[in-house]
């Protein structure tokens, strides 16, 4: 593993129980912090209510950790911003915000213009497909950026079953993740092969940096957002905390399909060309002492084509 890597692991994952709501209550006065949570959602009448109820509910009325919920309809032909604002949410449709600058399709444009509708000096940004959601995300994606100002922007990651029609696969979630987003910033950004989650849509940040950056309008933001703010802020700006286990509505393979294109796509516009990628892969497991990470060789030889070898050979003498 690559020095840089094994050091920034070691400084910057932390878990969500290292903080209590209240206590970040106080950090947060102290400093004059204000948080907005922040969901994007399309068609996710099922499940944003419950995570909307829940923050307000914890986070809002029990213990004021979070100024506002705003959730970003980006479209939605359900209930979604009935359920949304019966839950406690101010609902905005993406298309009203900033009207003049139009409305792309995708989950990056709700993200970008949320940045316009909202006011919190830290943005906390939750998906809002999320079951079983416990406000410990929040708590824990908020910890480092209320007690250490060194660090802008936090990544959630946790462990991701897959619910089949056959059962629970523990650790099969996160298909486009390990097949690959970790393969490409492994390859062409080493420095952010630490990343245990880096498409998770549990993430939270600094107005300030994030306000310097592009938005990618699709399934791309997130790539996006990580290659960019380590050019911006470096890597000890940038942390990740373990949120224990996330679970998801899936999408069939064809739409993770797309959504792999995307992030290939934003990738692409951000390979900075030349060079050789790294062939260095770096996985990780989860084990009963924690996290496990494994370092792969995937470096592959080219093999000149036979005829070339054939002619040399002949050249030589020696084909056999
Ligand atoms: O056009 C869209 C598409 C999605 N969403 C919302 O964005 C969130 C995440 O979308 P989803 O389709 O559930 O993505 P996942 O399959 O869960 O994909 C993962 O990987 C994506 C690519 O990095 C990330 O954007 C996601 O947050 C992350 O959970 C959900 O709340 C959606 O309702 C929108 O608001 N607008
Ligand atoms: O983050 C990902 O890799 C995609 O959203 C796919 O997730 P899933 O394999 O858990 O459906």
């Amino acid at each position: 593993m690559r020095p840089d890597v094994r050091r920034w692991l070691r400084s910057r994952t932390f878990t969500a129980e290292t903080w209590q709501a209240a206590d970040l209550v106080t950090a947060k006065g102290t400093r004059g912090s204000t948080v907005s949570v922040v969901l994007p959602a399309l068609d996710e009448e099922r499940t944003v209510g419950a995570i909307v109820e829940t923050i307000r509910r914890d986070l809002v009325e029990a213990c004021p950790l979070v100024d506002e919920i705003v959730v970003v309809d980006s479209g939605s032909s359900d209930r979604t911003a009935e359920v949304a604002a019966a839950a406690g949410a101010r609902v905005v449709s993406v298309d009203d915000v900033l009207p003049r600058h139009g409305s792309r399709p995708g989950k990056g444009e709700a993200l970008w213009k949320s940045l316009h509708a909202t006011t919190g000096e830290l943005i906390v940004f939750v998906d809002s497909d999320l079951v079983d959601f416990d406000p410990r995300f929040v708590v824990g994606l908020l910890g480092p950026l209320l007690t250490d100002p060194t660090i802008g922007y936090v990544k959630a990651l946790y462990d991701r079953p897959l619910t089949t029609t056959d059962g629970i696969v523990p650790s099969g979630g996160g298909r486009v993740t390990e097949l690959v987003a970790r393969p490409l910033l492994n390859a062409f950004w080493p420095e952010l092969a630490g990343f245990v989650q880096p498409l998770s849509g549990e993430y939270a940040g600094r107005r300030e940096l994030l306000e310097q950056v592009p938005f990618v309008s699709g399934y791309g933001v997130e790539l996006g957002l990580l290659v960019d703010l380590v050019a911006l802020a470096g890597l000890d700006a940038l942390a990740q905390v373990d949120l224990g286990t996330r679970k998801h509505t899936h999408q069939a393979d064809a739409a993770l399909g797309r959504m792999a294109g995307q992030i290939l796509q934003t990738a692409l516009a951000r390979w900075p060309g030349g060079g050789r990628p790294e062939s260095e892969l770096l996985q990780f497991l989860r084990t009963a002492d924690g996290l496990e990470s494994v370092t792969w060789d995937v470096g592959v030889v080219e093999r000149p084509p036979m005829r070339a070898v054939r002619a040399a050979d002949r050249r030589r003498g020696t084909w056999a």
